[in-house]
C-alpha cells in the first residue's frame, strides 16, 4: 500500500483509518492533516499515525490524498493544497458529499486525477459500503489503488455516471443513520409497551445485525428472507401490513431523494 494522507481527521477519516490499520496497513504510512491539536493527539494515540497541522506538509510524500473535510470548506482547502498537489501529483480520493469531480479539478488543477467516492461509517469495523466514480484522468493502476483503499473498509462498487454517487449517498453513505433511527424507534416502541430499555436495545440492535448478516451472507434476496419470516395471517404479516399501510416504501423513497438532492445542492452551494 502507498503512503496515504487524509486531509481532515474527523469521524469518517477515523472510520477509514481504522479499516486500513485493521487490514494490516502500517500506521506510519498514514498521515493525517487536522487543525485541532486535541484531535491530532487522539489520532496519534489511537492509531499511531503521523499527524500534521498543515495540509501542505502532509501532502508532500503522499501517493494518495483522501479529502475528508466538510463539503462547505472543501473549496478553500483545495485551493490551499493546489500547489503541493501539483508538485506531488497524488491520486485524489474525495469522500465529500455532493462535491463534483469537475469542481475538485478546477480547485486543484485540471490535470489532477480524481476519484470521488461515498463510503459510510461502518468502515470503522470493516463493514463499510462504498460507491466510487473515476474521472478520465484516473488510470487503471490508480483505479485499482482507490478500490484497494476502500476495500480495506468493506465492499465497493463503481458507478459510471457521477450523478449516481448522490444516489449511493442515499442508500449507503447516509443510510447507517436510517438503521440507527429504526432501532431507536423499535426501542421506544418496546419501552412504551413496558420492556426495559436495555433489553429492548440489546434485542433490537442484534436483530438489525442478524437481518443484515443474513442478507449479505445468504445470497438470498431481502424479499425471499422477508417472506420466510412472514407466516400467513401471523404476527409479521400484521406488522408489515401496518408499515405498508403507512407508506413505508414511499417514505423511504422520499428520504433517498431528499438525500441525493441535498448532495447536488451542496455542490451548487459550494461552487
Ligand atoms: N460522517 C459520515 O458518515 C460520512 C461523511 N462523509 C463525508 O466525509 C467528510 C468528512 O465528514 P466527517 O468526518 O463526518 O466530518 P468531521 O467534522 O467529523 O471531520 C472533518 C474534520 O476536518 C477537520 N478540518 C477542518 N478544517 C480543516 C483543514 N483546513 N484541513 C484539514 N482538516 C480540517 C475538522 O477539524 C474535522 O476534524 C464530509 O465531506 C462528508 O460529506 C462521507 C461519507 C460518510
Ligand atoms: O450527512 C452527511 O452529509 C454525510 C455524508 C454522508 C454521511 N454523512
Amino acid at each position: 500500500m502507498q503512503n496515504i494522507t487524509f486531509i481532515g481527521g474527523g469521524n469518517m477519516a477515523r472510520s477509514l483509518v481504522g479499516g486500513l490499520i485493521g487490514t494490516g496497513v502500517e500506521p506510519k504510512q498514514i498521515a493525517i492533516a487536522e487543525p485541532r491539536e486535541e484531535a491530532r493527539e487522539e489520532l496519534e494515540r489511537d492509531f499511531g499515525v503521523r499527524t500534521f497541522a498543515d495540509g501542505k506538509d502532509a501532502v508532500a510524500d503522499a501517493e494518495i490524498v483522501v479529502l475528508a473535510v466538510k463539503p462547505q470548506i472543501l473549496p478553500g482547502v483545495c485551493k490551499e493544497l493546489a500547489e503541493a498537489v501539483a508538485a506531488a501529483k497524488p491520486l485524489i480520493v474525495s469522500i465529500a458529499a455532493g462535491i463534483r469531480t469537475d469542481q475538485l479539478q478546477r480547485w486543484l488543477g485540471e490535470g489532477t486525477a480524481v476519484v470521488r467516492c461515498m463510503p459510510n461509517t461502518p468502515s470503522l469495523i470493516g463493514a463499510g459500503a462504498t460507491g466510487l466514480y473515476a474521472t478520465e484522468k484516473v488510470d487503471a493502476t490508480q483505479r485499482e489503488q482507490a478500490e484497494t483503499l476502500l476495500q480495506t473498509a468493506g465492499v465497493t462498487a463503481w458507478v459510471e455516471d457521477e450523478a449516481q454517487i448522490d444516489t449511493v449517498t442515499g442508500i449507503a453513505g447516509s443510510a447507517p443513520a436510517y438503521y440507527f433511527l429504526l432501532v431507536e424507534a423499535l426501542e421506544d416502541a418496546a419501552v412504551a409497551r413496558g420492556l426495559p430499555r436495555e433489553t429492548a436495545r440489546k434485542l433490537a440492535a442484534q436483530t438489525c445485525m442478524g437481518a443484515g448478516r443474513m442478507m449479505v451472507e445468504s445470497g438470498e434476496s431481502p424479499d425471499a428472507l422477508r417472506k420466510r419470516v412472514t407466516s400467513p395471517n401471523g404476527t409479521t404479516q400484521a406488522a408489515l401490513e401496518s408499515l405498508n399501510g403507512d407508506g413505508i416504501r414511499q417514505i423511504v423513497a422520499r428520504a433517498v431523494d431528499a438525500c441525493a438532492e441535498r448532495g447536488a445542492a451542496l455542490a451548487r452551494e459550494n461552487d
